[in-house]
């Protein structure tokens, strides 16, 4: 069979773009970025496939004709481009990520765990009630920001509250950068509010506690009701995890959606950028500071905490910033220690197997 490659290639100035019909890796979010990865001979021996879900047992990938469950792969995540040889799958190709999602795994266990690639934007969901917190959104807008996707705030459960409007100017505090929208999730509200983010080609990553309504947007944007939701205890506000596992949904005329369980504890690693970009009231203030290496502690001519003291920058953000600076740091150097004993240990290994090879 003779395929026709041309519409998986970047389009070409004056090209037939406007012809083109839909094929399954665009309903999918393919992009020019990925396209340009690739040659038009990768393309006659493999194939662009997705990955939609990551199981215990192998990786769910679907593509132009393809449909299918790949071997295990640690070093992919879901939304990640592979490029596929059906014949043999085990050597397919991760393309180069648009965006990656990852956090320090929880536990004591040293290692990075990927959440997701490939994201445009990140709608942080929080609801009008004691779930909301400002530490939390924070958290989540850096990982956005640190991985160069679109942080948006979404607070929900708008419709059982009577007084949304503290709850939107507290998420506006967060940074002046991010827009926030509210919704009632279970209705119509989020495909119209939520429009300008969920056009076809993008992918969305929907984030946040258990129980905020992350599957009830997903459902509500799909337009059916094919993810299950949960009834919230009603004493906390505490969801019960119903999403298990994150999934990619194709919305109908519309973006790829990620939908993930709620997580318990989003610690940042290697997100130092993300965090100045989130707090650039405090970041753009420090180079006022007398001293260059100034952690706006105690120092003296230090212009963080003269803002403090004017009352510019609220004390309680600077402690904020603080503790996920510290937390930060702690997670990189540790993370950076493991990765350089498996290293070394690696290193040792292949060692040895060279020395065993010489002796037999
Ligand atoms: N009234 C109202 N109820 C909502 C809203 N959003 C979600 N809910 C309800 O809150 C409950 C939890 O919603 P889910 O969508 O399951 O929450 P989730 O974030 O996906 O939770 P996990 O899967 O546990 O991570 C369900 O009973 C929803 O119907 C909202 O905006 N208004
Ligand atoms: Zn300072």
């Amino acid at each position: 069979m003779r395929r026709d490659y041309s519409e998986f290639l970047p389009p070409s100035p004056g090209g037939t773009s406007a012809t083109r019909t839909f094929s399954t890796i665009d309903t999918f979010g393919w992009q020019p970025f990925f396209a340009q990865q690739i040659s038009v001979d990768d393309l006659t021996a493999t194939a662009p496939a997705r990955v939609t879900e990551v199981h215990r047992n192998g990786l769910h990938v679907v593509g132009d004709g393809l449909d299918l469950t790949l071997p295990p792969n640690p070093e992919a995540t879901v939304g990640d481009w592979m490029l596929l040889d059906p014949a043999a799958p085990q050597t397919s190709r991760i393309l180069e990520r648009k965006s990656l999602i990852k956090r320090r795994a929880p536990g004591t266990d040293r290692r990075v765990q990927l959440i997701a690639a490939n994201i445009d934007t990140i709608f942080v969901v929080s609801s009008c009630n004691q779930d909301f917190n400002v530490a939390r959104l924070e958290r989540y807008v850096a990982l956005a920001l640190e991985a160069g996707i679109t942080p948006v705030i979404v607070l929900t459960k708008a419709d059982l509250c009577g007084d949304v409007e503290r709850y939107v100017t507290a998420a506006r505090g967060v940074s002046e950068l991010v827009p926030v929208v509210t919704i009632d999730a279970r209705g119509t509200e989020p495909r119209e509010k939520l429009a300008e983010w969920c056009a076809p080609g993008r992918t969305v990553a929907v984030l946040g506690s258990s129980g905020v309504g992350k599957s009830t947007i997903v459902n509500a944007l799909a337009g059916t009701l094919s993810i299950e939701t949960g009834a919230i205890r009603e004493d906390d506000a505490k969801g019960r995890h119903t999403t298990t596992r994150r999934q990619l949904h194709v919305v109908s005329g519309g973006c790829v959606v990620l939908d993930t369980p709620g997580m318990r504890e989003l610690q940042l690693t290697d997100a130092a950028a993300g965090i100045d970009d989130l707090f650039s009231d405090i970041s753009g203030l420090s180079a006022q500071c007398r001293f260059n290496d100034c952690r706006h502690m105690t120092e003296p001519g230090c212009a963080v905490l003269a803002a403090v003291e004017a009352g510019t920058i609220a004390a309680s953000r600077l402690g904020r910033w603080r503790k996920l600076m510290n937390e930060e740091a702690h997670n990189s150097a540790s993370l950076a220690e493991r990765k350089s004993k498996d290293k070394s240990l690696g290193k040792l290994i292949r060692a040895v197997q060279r020395q065993d090879k010489r002796r037999y």
